[in-house]
């Protein structure tokens, strides 16, 4: 009988749930997709589904009712079950494995069974991740009392930045409190790194110990990564997800004096957040209603894009938005290329914005010219569906990528390679 796996990826905008069939013969393989579905603005309702099996034409339909990580993963179980041509997953028990991608995983440097213990310390550190961790918190509730059979595993986003050394990781702050509090960058969208990693290097024929790059995951939450000898060596984000680039509701890096002069209550707790959040009004202002939101009124790029520089664009505001992005993400491209020492083998776009904003990676890449880095306008337009495209002009010193990233797939193959940590005792 072939094994079943759910692996479920909470971000801060949508739910994305892909189905594997992992056959017990062929366990060397990748997992077979039979599956996925996607449940996306969360943060600009209404929400609206995505859902795709195997050869047949993918369905959409738009969600009223759904307005959380946790509704949107009983609707798309439910769906699933009633999905009759799914037939290697008829009922809830036919699954053996979910996988839970966690962003903020403190010091697990690997996956977890999730246990009583790893559930606690993991809600230890929501306030360090308020967008992502207590809501991936209650997908794993709801699975512990809907799917009890299954085995549940963690996979941490900050994983995978574990390598990063410690002038690189370590704040300029009191070492003691650093100590005693944790204080130090952490790192995330590291489950979409480390695929990208993987692609990177099979569409190179380069070993992942020999790639170096600079990869860009630019989604809802955004940040870029200094990969050196396939291991994260620099990244954006730091203690939680709020640093580095702006995303579709959060400021990104900001002078820390600024809150105190945006308002006076910056420190007091925030009552508008849900109860399984514990954060300032400091948090919630940067963390939830700042980013393209405050700029633009849409969490969408796609909008943001589609409209800067036309005659929808009046005042200009969606321009400013493109620019102040492209700005962002230029203040991280430079400063890796030179930790890179200048041998980098590809930049490389992913997540929702570097997939299919052609636009930005024109703009992003136009600045780095000088570096020499020159994109093929015609493969950047419409770069296909291959997992890795290669979208540099002939010739160009530097090779520019798109890489379709797939966390749920990561996490799947992750699964099957360390099933014997995972075996229920
Ligand atoms: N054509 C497009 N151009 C630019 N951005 C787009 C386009 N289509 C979708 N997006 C943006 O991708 C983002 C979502 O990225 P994704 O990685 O799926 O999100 P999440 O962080 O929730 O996983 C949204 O801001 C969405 O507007
Ligand atoms: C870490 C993070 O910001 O994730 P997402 O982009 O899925 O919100
Ligand atoms: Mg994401």
């Amino acid at each position: 009988m072939p094994e079943i796996i759910l692996s479920i990826n909470a971000g801060s905008s949508s739910v994305k749930i892909s189905v594997f069939k992992v056959s017990s013969e062929s366990i060397s393989h990748d997992p077979t997709q039979l599956a996925e579905a996607t449940i996306s603005g969360l943060t600009a309702p209404p929400a609206s589904l995505k859902y795709k099996c195997g050869n047949r034409k993918s369905e959409e339909k738009s969600l009223d009712n759904i307005k959380s990580q946790e509704d949107a993963f009983r609707y798309i179980l439910d769906y699933l079950v009633q999905d009759e041509k799914l037939s290697e997953m008829k009922q809830k028990e036919d699954i053996h494995f979910t996988c839970h991608r966690v962003v903020h995983g403190g010091g697990y440097d690997k996956s977890q069974v999730i246990d009583k213990e790893t559930y606690e310390k993991i809600e230890e550190l929501s306030d360090l991740a308020p967008l992502h961790n207590a809501p991936a918190l209650t997908i794993v509730k709801a699975v512990s009392s809907l799917l009890s059979h299954a085995t549940n595993i963690a996979y941490f986003d900050s994983s995978f930045h574990y390598t990063i050394p410690a002038h690189i990781h370590t704040y300029p702050i009191d070492p003691e409190v650093a100590k005693k509090n944790k204080l130090r960058k952490y790192g995330f969208h590291g489950i979409s790194y480390s695929f990208i990693t993987h692609a990177v290097s099979t569409h190179l024929s380069k070993p992942v110990s020999e790639l170096n790059m600079i990869a860009l995951h630019l989604g809802s939450g955004a940040s870029a990564c200094c990969i050196k000898n396939g291991k994260s060596f620099d990244t954006s984000m730091g203690l939680t997800p709020l640093a580095g680039l702006p995303g579709a509701t959060r400021s990104g890096s900001i002078d820390p004096s600024l809150m105190f002069h945006f308002t006076h209550s910056a420190g007091k707790p925030s009552r508008s957040s849900s109860e399984h959040m514990h954060i300032t009004q400091a948090e919630e202002i940067l963390n939830k209603n700042s980013g393209w939101k405050a700029l633009t009124g849409t969490t969408d790029f796609g909008v943001i894009s589609n409209n800067a520089g036309t005659d929808e664009d009046k005042d200009g505001t969606y321009q400013l938005a493109l620019d102040l992005f492209v700005d962002r993400i230029l203040n991280y491209i430079g400063p890796y290329f030179v930790k890179l020492n200048g041998k980098v083998d590809a930049l490389v776009f992913a997540g929702g914005i570097g997939e299919r904003g052609a636009k930005l990676r024109t703009a992003v890449v136009e600045g780095v010219r000088c570096l020499g880095f020159e994109l093929d306008e015609s493969s950047n337009d419409k770069p296909g569906d291959d997992v890795v495209v290669d979208i540099s002009k002939s010739g160009a010193r530097f090779k520019t990528l798109v890489c379709q990233t797939d966390e749920q797939l990561e996490m799947a193959r992750a699964v099957v390679e360390e099933r014997h940590r995972f075996e229920k005792k």
